[in-house]
C-alpha cells in the first residue's frame, strides 16, 4: 500500500476523473445512437409537385402531420432505469494506524421508473420521449455508501395503454450490451478489453496497471461478466412477456392509511407501475478482501439501468363519437353544442381537424344547452382570430372582453339558469375526416379512431349539400368496420349538416325546397334499408332490428340541435343502462 504523505487522517480517494470522462462520453456516443433509431423511422416521400400552390400547402400539412408517425394520441417513449453509483477504492487513515483496512463504500441503487395514469391530463403531449431514472450516489471512503436514486414517476393521462416495443421492433432503442457492442466494433482486441474494463472498474489512483495483472483482479472480474450475463439472461426471459398495461383508473392512494399515525410515520405515496428498474451499485473495495487478497484496491462501477422503448396510445373516452367525411362540419357542430368552447378548428377545406378533440356538453333540466344560442353563428375560426387581431391592432384587446366571457354577457341570464339547473352532461368526440380507403392510408388514415373506439355510441355526419349524401354514409360505415369488425352497430345517428344550403332562407324557391325534401327523403330510405342492425337482448335471443335516427340540422346556424342533444342523452343513458328520461 502507498503510504498516504500529506493527507488528514481520514483522507478518501475515490475515483479517476480521467475514467469518469471516457464513461461519460461513451454513454453520450450511446445515447446518440439511439436518438438515430428514432429518426431512422421518419420516411422521406416525395411530393408531387402541384399546380395549385394552396391545395399544395394544405396537402403538404396532411404529410407533415402523417411524417410525425402518428397523432398526439400516441407517442413513443425511451426509458431508462437510473444508473447505480460507483463502489469507491479507499482506505482508512487514523493517527498512529499506518495501514488501515479498506473503506470504500458501495454505490447506490440507480433509481426505478414508473408510469402513473393522472386525472389531470388529457394529453400525450406533455410526456417527455427519453425518460433517465435517478442515479444512485457513488460511494465514499470511510464506509460511507452512495444514497439510492429517487424513483421517477411518468405521468400519463387516464386512458392510456402502454406496450413495449419487441426487441425486433427497429424503433427500438438499443439495450445497454447491444449499444456497448456497437461502440466497441473494430476497435483492435486490447483497446476492447481496456475500454471494457474502464466501464467497469475504479480503480485506487496510479494502481490500474498494477491491478490488472493481479490473479484476484482477474477473478473478480470473471464473476463480473458471470454476473453480467446472468441479468443479461434474465432481462431477456422478461422481455419474453412485454409490458403491456391499460391504465384506465386512477391509482389507489394511500389515503386509506391511518390518519392519525403518529408523527414522522411514512405516508406510502402511489407510485404506478413498474417500467424500468435502476442498475444495482458498484461495490467498494472491502467487499474483494480475501485471505490472500489483503488490501484490495479496486471498486466496480454501477450498473446500468433497465432500458426500455414504449408505445403510449391514448384512448379518449368520449361518450360519443362523431365521424364523417372531411369538410361535413364535425368541428362545426360540436362547437355548436359546446356553445364555441370547444377548442377545434373550422375552416372550408378538407382535413382542418388533425387531432381528436373531446369536449363537454350540457344539458339543463329543460333539455336545453349551453350552446342553444341562435344568434350565435358558428362559421370559420380564422374570422374570430381575425377579431381579436384587429382588436390587437387597434389596442383594446386588454380591455375587451375574451370570447367567453363575451357569450356568457350576450347570454347571461340563460347561462346562470343553465349552471343552476344543469341536470346531464356528457362528451363528444370531434375527429379527423375520414375517407374511403383510409385503410391503406390514404388521407390521414383511420389510426385516430382509437380515441371513438370506446365511446357509447357513434354519430355519422354527412354533408346533406353533397351530391350523393348516402354513399358517403356507406363509405364512412364500411371504413368504420374495416377499422374494426363491429364497431360499426355502434352507430346511432345520421346527422345531416348543412341543411340551410337547400332552400328556405329568405329567397325560398320552392323547387330548391322540394329536392332538399327528395334528398332526405332518399337518404332516410337508404338508412332504413342499408344501416339497420340487428339486436339481441342480454341472453343472445334477436330482439329484431334497430334504426339509426336521421336529423336534418344546420351546425353553422346551430339549426334543431336540440333534437340532436336529446337524442344523444337518450343513446347514453341507454347504454349505461339507465331509464331513459322524458325530455320535454
Ligand atoms: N352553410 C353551412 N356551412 C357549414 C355548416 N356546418 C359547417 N359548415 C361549413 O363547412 C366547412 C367545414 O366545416 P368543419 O366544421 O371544419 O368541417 P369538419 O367536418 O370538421 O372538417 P375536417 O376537420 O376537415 O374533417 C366550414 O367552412 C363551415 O363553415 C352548416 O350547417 N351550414
Ligand atoms: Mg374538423
Amino acid at each position: 500500500m502507498r503510504p498516504a504523505h500529506g493527507l488528514g487522517p481520514f483522507t478518501r480517494v475515490c475515483r479517476s476523473r480521467l475514467s469518469l470522462s471516457l464513461y461519460f462520453s461513451s454513454s453520450l456516443r450511446r445515447s446518440a445512437g439511439i436518438h438515430t433509431a428514432t429518426i431512422e423511422r421518419v420516411e422521406v416521400e416525395e411530393e408531387d409537385v402541384e399546380e395549385d400552390s394552396h391545395s399544395h400547402k394544405r396537402k403538404s400539412r396532411t404529410e407533415w402531420k402523417r411524417r410525425q408517425g402518428g397523432f398526439l394520441d400516441h407517442v413513443i417513449i425511451h426509458v431508462r432505469g437510473g444508473k447505480g453509483g460507483n463502489g469507491c477504492a479507499a482506505f482508512h487513515r487514523e493517527k498512529f494506524m499506518r495501514i488501515g483496512p479498506p473503506s470504500g463504500g458501495n454505490g447506490g441503487r440507480g433509481g426505478d421508473v414508473y408510469i402513473m395514469p393522472t386525472p389531470h391530463l388529457t394529453s400525450l403531449s406533455s410526456v417527455p420521449t427519453r425518460v433517465r431514472g435517478q442515479p444512485g450516489g457513488n460511494g465514499q471512503g470511510t464506509w460511507q455508501n452512495g444514497k439510492n436514486g429517487a424513483p421517477t414517476i411518468i405521468r400519463v393521462p387516464l386512458g392510456t395503454v402502454v406496450r413495449e416495443l419487441p426487441p425486433d421492433d427497429p424503433r427500438r432503442a438499443k439495450d445497454q450490451w447491444e449499444a456497448e457492442a456497437e461502440s466497441l466494433e473494430g476497435l483492435p482486441q486490447e483497446e476492447r478489453r481496456q475500454k471494457l474494463r474502464e466501464r467497469r472498474w475504479v480503480h485506487y489512483p496510479g494502481w490500474q496497471s498494477e491491478n490488472e495483472k493481479r490473479d484476484m483482479f482477474k477473478e473478480a472480474e470473471r464473476m463480473l461478466y458471470r454476473e453480467e450475463r446472468e441479468l443479461r439472461r434474465q432481462r431477456m426471459r422478461r422481455q419474453e412477456q412485454p409490458i403491456y398495461l391499460d391504465l384506465d383508473k386512477p391509482e389507489e392512494t394511500e389515503e386509506a392509511i391511518d390518519p392519525n399515525a403518529p408523527l414522522g410515520h411514512r405516508r406510502l405515496q402511489p407510485l404506478g407501475r413498474l417500467v424500468a428498474s435502476g442498475g444495482t451499485g458498484g461495490l467498494g473495495n472491502p467487499h474483494f478482501l480475501s485471505a490472500t487478497t489483503r488490501s484490495p484496491k479496486w471498486a466496480t462501477r454501477g450498473w446500468e439501468g433497465e432500458r426500455v422503448s414504449l408505445a403510449l396510445e391514448l384512448k379518449l373516452l368520449a361518450d360519443i363519437g362523431l365521424v364523417g367525411m372531411p369538410n361535413a362540419g364535425k368541428s362545426t357542430l360540436l362547437r355548436a353544442l359546446t356553445g364555441g368552447r370547444a377548442k377545434t378548428e373550422v375552416a372550408g377545406y378538407a382535413f382542418t381537424t388533425l387531432n381528436p378533440v373531446v369536449a363537454v356538453v350540457r344539458v339543463a333540466d329543460d333539455g336545453s344547452f349551453e350552446g342553444r344560442a341562435q344568434s350565435l353563428v358558428h362559421d370559420e375560426t380564422w374570422i374570430e382570430d381575425a377579431r381579436d387581431q384587429e382588436l390587437l391592432e387597434s389596442g383594446a384587446l386588454a380591455d375587451a372582453l375574451t370570447r367567453n366571457q363575451r357569450l356568457h354577457t350576450e347570454d347571461a341570464e340563460q347561462a346562470r339558469t343553465n349552471s343552476v339547473l344543469e341536470s346531464f352532461r356528457f362528451t363528444v368526440a370531434d375527429n379527423p375526416g375520414l375517407i374511403e380507403r383510409a385503410s391503406d392510408d390514404v388521407g390521414l388514415g383511420h389510426s385516430f379512431l382509437r380515441s371513438i373506439e370506446r365511446s357509447l355510441a357513434l354519430v355519422y355526419v354527412v354533408d346533406l349539400a353533397a351530391v350523393a349524401p348516402w354513399e358517403d354514409l356507406r363509405i364512412l360505415r364500411d371504413e368504420i368496420e374495416k377499422y374494426k369488425p363491429g364497431l360499426s352497430p355502434k352507430a346511432r345517428m345520421v346527422i345531416a349538416n348543412k341543411a340551410d344550403l337547400l332552400g328556405g332562407g329568405e329567397d325560398q324557391d320552392p323547387r330548391a325546397v322540394e329536392e332538399a325534401r327528395e334528398k332526405l327523403r332518399r337518404l332516410e330510405e337508404f338508412v332504413e334499408r342499408d344501416m339497420a342492425v340487428p339486436v339481441s337482448g342480454a341472453d343472445g335471443e334477436p330482439l329484431g332490428e334497430r334504426k339509426m335516427d336521421v336529423v336534418p340540422i344546420s351546425a353553422k346556424y346551430s339549426l334543431n340541435l336540440r333534437k340532436v342533444v336529446q337524442l344523444m342523452r337518450k343513446y347514453i343513458e341507454d347504454t349505461r343502462g339507465v331509464q331513459v328520461a322524458t325530455i320535454p
